[in-house]
């Protein structure tokens, strides 16, 4: 087959001087190279750099990794983490922190950008509407006083099959590079971690240093299917507030993460409360509840009358919900996947379809967000409202879009910095049935 003169203009392990002209979802910056899309990696919007070419299958982009910076930014920085840096050759740059070469306060401008052009592109909302209820990506308490270092309660680190050696994968490879330290690591995880170590017939080594438990090592040995530490209960502070949950299972990996969220979704309730469309009575929902941090929230604002039910497959984080909310008789914890929960809720009797129609639904998705089924039950089951926490702007995007086709309205959009030096955000949408 022919290939265009398009296609062939770059190849794999080129060289190519590239003007940066901005950010792109996922961790890289856009430039132009004879009129072909490139995402180049360890960049900044403003500079011109020397890239090797690294992936230039698509015709309708190619990838690089920068190698020289030829002029500057004024947002660039020493990297924070020497094993990252671009002194290093791409391939042996350590992952995980993709944006650790750029002034913190600048990072979150740039995230910013990527929330605001994925709510213009993906969710089709207009710019103008955007600007006055989204102001900025907020930092996490303590983050400017400590340049956004020392925030991870949790690590995982990998062992390498051959050698056994411990320690983080190269950028987007499965290689395990050696490293000195961890700088995102809080001073727990950094004291425990076994860097350098050989751990042979070892898989993941993750490393937890719970608030208000003590720091542990949970191994996954090769071959072994169950997850490390998903019997090991471990207590966590979010405020004056103490939670159970499992060392192995989800929790924000950030010291000041979950109360933040907390707070954010109780603030979110509380003005739906003022608002008089929340009712504490109805059937509301926290779906992909965890271990009940945000069901939570929701009885901070709304009080001890609240009835709520949490929805998570996982089911430690279950059992833990269920004794984290103790406090709300109107609580449940249910074990289910969202979507057959949702369809079972579909099926109910029309007195039940009308608690859910008065109540609220938070919903906080995996990454990939909750997509096109599970946003088309909720359109059905019709909430007066949904607090959407999202760890992927773009997802989020595509769920607003249709929301807001479905007849609901964006009535407030938050994002929070809690993953310092890492392209990655936490965003809080508020969608009200118009
Ligand atoms: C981003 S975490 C949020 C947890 C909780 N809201 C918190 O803040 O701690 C997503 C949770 O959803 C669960 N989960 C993922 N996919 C699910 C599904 N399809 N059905 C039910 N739970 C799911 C995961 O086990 C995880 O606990």
């Amino acid at each position: 087959m022919a290939t265009s003169p398009q296609n062939t203009a770059l190849t794999i392990g080129d060289v190519v001087e590239l003007q940066i002209t901005g950010i792109a979802h996922g961790g890289v910056s856009v430039a132009r190279h004879e009129g072909r899309v490139v995402f180049v990696a360890d960049a900044i919007p403003g500079e011109t750099v020397r890239a090797l070419v690294t992936d230039a299958k698509k015709k309708s982009f190619a990838r690089a990794t920068t190698i020289e910076v030829l002029e500057a930014s004024e947002h660039r920085r020493d990297h924070i983490w020497a094993e990252a840096s671009i002194e290093r050759a791409p391939e042996d740059r350590v992952g995980g922190a993709e944006f650790g070469h750029i002034a913190l306060a600048h990072q979150r401008s740039l995230k910013g950008d990527v929330l605001v052009d994925a709510m213009q592109r993906f969710g089709g909302i207009e710019a103008d509407a955007l600007a006055t209820k989204f102001s900025g990506v907020e930092a996490a308490p303590g983050d400017d006083e400590l340049n956004g270092l020392g925030y991870r309660s949790r690590v995982r680190l990998h062992v390498d099959e051959t050698t056994g050696q411990v320690g983080p994968y190269a950028v987007r490879s499965r290689r395990v590079v050696d490293v000195e330290n961890l700088p995102l690591a809080n001073t727990q995880v950094g004291q425990v971690a076994p860097l350098g170590e050989i751990m042979n017939g070892v898989d993941t080594v993750d490393v937890v240093a719970p608030s208000a438990d003590d720091p542990r090592m949970l191994l996954r040995m090769e071959g072994e299917k169950t997850r490390a530490g998903e019997k090991d209960i471990v207590r966590e502070l979010v405020g004056d507030r103490e939670f159970i949950v499992r060392a192995g299972g989800f929790w924000q990996v950030h010291r000041e993460a979950p109360e933040m969220l907390f707070n954010a979704v109780r603030d979110a309730i509380s003005t739906l409360i003022v608002d008089g469309s929340f009712t504490s009575g109805a059937a509301n929902l926290d779906l992909y509840g965890g271990s009940g941090l945000l069901a939570a929230a929701m009885g901070e604002a709304a009080g001890r009358t609240l009835k709520v039910t949490t929805v998570e497959f996982d089911e430690g984080a279950t059992d833990d919900a269920a004794e984290n909310l103790a406090e709300y008789v109107g609580a449940l914890a249910v074990t289910a996947r969202v979507d057959r929960y949702l369809s079972e809720l579909l099926a109910a009797a029309p007195s039940v379809r009308e608690r859910l129609k008065r109540g609220t639904i938070v919903l906080d998705p995996p990454r990939s967000g909750a997509g096109g089924g599970v946003i088309a039950q909720l359109v059905k089951l019709a909430p007066a409202n949904l607090v959407y926490v999202a760890c992927d702007p773009v997802a989020l995007a595509r769920d607003t879009k249709s929301l807001i086709e479905a007849g609901y309205e964006l009535t407030s959009l938050r994002a929070f910095d809690i993953f310092p030096h890492t392209h990655h955000f936490e965003s809080i949408a508020v969608f009200q049935r118009a």
